[in-house]
């Protein structure tokens, strides 16, 4: 402590670090309501000015953001790292799958405390912590999964709601006998996370459909990767969106659905989301959709070896309808699904090889931490569905918004964490598992040429990526709690207002600049 004979020293701002103070020039500045040319000036982690014409200290690391977009880092809402699940444990760990992270423009991920059979909420909540601490390179949320009901639950909600930062809970209508709830569970979960002022999140598909389907598939003899998309078709998750949607309209809470994967279940949620609106003027219900789900699908004649097709087993699956991508893209563009994720849970393929002649022992998941943001540039935006301010709500914005961290977090304006990325739309790359981040040693985009890359991060205003040169820091990363009683959720404000797509001339402008792979320097 200071005090008179040692009074705190204080470095004479000149003498600073200039890794504490950096100025982005000449970027055009893309926050999910406006695109404007302005400079950005941050300190000590934080944005302190926005505008033209600054006057900044000396001492000042200055980027050239020439030709480029300044947007708010990614938020990743779904990511599963160092996940025991059926039998395996998700290779990319804190550490590796948020440096993967940073490095395809994801500044802030939101993981999954669940709870194994008989463990706690509070025990599986701590043991995230534990995992986490010191080893993520980027700031992390946690949502807790609820995978049984009691009062011990419900009191232990309370406490996380509370004690520890914790505004959601995922609860499962598929895995039954591991994660699955019935009906009066969800009930009863809505209705605590109402009175809580949290988020309740499902992941909808009909788990009891599913079992049955899958005895009847083994028994006639399939039993390949394959078998997995024929348990669980597009009408088994529609019928759990529906059910879940009204479930929360009765108990009249918030609802999200993570990873909507078909056309039938999108569907379904604009038709409930379109009827809250018409009813109340607003709706609590949001949809998200994942990097897989509109980079990929499910393609038969692709996915001829065991180890290709399992590789793409996540649940519910990719759908074998080719126009799956497009119509969630198009749902995104029009607000009708609201986030984007990863649902990263990355097997390797010897993990992968323990569905060896038995789908349902093939650990699900796929990557998608640090393709993210490319894919959904390159299936978004450089293909004209929607325009940089979308790309940013529906990748970061919106997420912060519902998850009550806006505008600390998913927005460039003073006084945000300088959680930044550096867009260059004439960047290009091909995805590759041979040259990713990720631990995993596949890529489900393996071959995918992006247009459009983070040229740089910054984290908490640490430059982590330098002119496309990955420098993360291990621990760098922090616990963010996330409160409760989002205004955008509980105040009914909306969380994102779409004006209506039109060739506006900031498109035109950015079309001129993404030139033709072939001019690309
Ligand atoms: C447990 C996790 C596994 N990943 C997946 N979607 O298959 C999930 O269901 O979100
Ligand atoms: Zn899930
Ligand atoms: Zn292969
Ligand atoms: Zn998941």
């Amino acid at each position: 402590m200071a005090n008179q004979s040692n009074p705190v020293k204080k470095v004479p701002i000149h003498l600073q670090s200039s890794q504490n103070r950096i100025l982005i020039k000449n970027g055009k500045i893309v926050n999910a309501d406006k695109m404007v040319d302005s400079d950005v000036y941050i300190e000590d982690g934080v944005i302190k000015m926005v505008g033209c014409n600054l006057i900044i200290p000396g001492g000042t690391r200055v980027i050239d953001a020439t030709s480029m977009l300044v947007m708010p880092g990614g938020i990743d809402p779904h990511t599963h790292l160092e996940l025991e699940f059926m039998g395996a444990v998700s290779v990319d760990d804190f550490y590796q799958g948020t440096k993967a992270a940073i490095a395809g423009g994801t500044t802030m991920i939101i993981d999954f405390a669940l709870p194994s059979k008989g463990e706690s909420l509070l025990d599986a909540y701590h043991k995230w912590r534990t995992r986490a601490t010191n080893k993520v390179c980027c700031d992390y949320a946690l949502h807790i999964g609820v995978t049984s009901w009691s009062d011990e639950v419900k009191r232990e909600m309370e406490e996380l709601c509370k004690l520890h930062g914790v505004n959601s809970f995922k609860m499962f209508m598929a895995y039954k006998g591991v994660f699955m709830v019935n009906d009066s569970e969800l009930y009863n979960s809505f209705e605590t996370c109402k009175e809580l002022g949290a988020i309740p999140m499902v992941h909808a598909e009909n788990g009891d459909i599913v079992f049955e389907n899958t005895k009847r598939l083994l028994k006639s003899g399939i039993n390949g990767p394959d078998g997995h998309a024929l348990s669980r078709p597009e009408e088994v998750e529609a019928e759990a969106v529906n059910r879940a949607c009204t479930l929360s309209n009765q108990v009249g809470s918030p609802l999200y659905v993570v990873h909507v994967m078909s056309k039938a279940a999108a569907e379904v949620l604009a038709k409930h989301r379109a009827k809250q609106i018409k009813q109340n003027g607003n709706t609590k219900i949001y949809g998200e959709t994942l990097a897989a789900a509109v980079g990929t699908h499910w393609d038969e004649n692709k996915l001829t070896c065991w180890h290709d097709a399992a590789a793409h087993v996540l649940s519910p699956p990719l759908r074998a309808d080719p126009d799956t991508p497009n119509f969630l893209l198009n749902m995104l563009a029009s607000d009708k699904l609201q986030t984007t994720g990863s649902d990263n849970a990355t097997f390797n393929k010897d993990q992968k090889s323990l569905g060896k002649g038995d789908f349902t022992k093939i650990p699900n998941g796929v990557n998608g931490v640090e393709d993210r943001m490319s894919v959904i540039w390159e299936k978004g935006v450089v293909s004209e569905l929607f325009d940089p301010c979308r790309f940013v709500a529906i990748t970061s914005t919106n997420a912060a918004k519902i998850f009550n961290i806006f505008p600390r977090k998913g927005c460039i304006d003073v006084g945000s964490d300088a959680d930044i990325v550096v867009w260059n739309p004439k960047g290009k790359r091909i995805i590759s598992a041979k040259t990713h981040h990720q631990a995993v040693d596949y890529n489900i985009f393996e071959g995918m040429e992006c247009h459009g890359i983070p040229e740089y991060v910054l984290v908490g205003g640490r430059v982590c990526v330098d002119e496309g040169q990955l420098k993360v820091v291990q621990g760098h990363g922090k616990y963010v709690p996330t409160p409760t009683h989002s205004e955008f959720v509980y105040n009914n404000e909306k969380v994102s207002e779409i004006e209506v797509i039109d060739e506006s001339k900031e498109i035109k402008a950015l079309k001129l600049q993404i030139s033709p792979p072939s001019s690309v320097t």
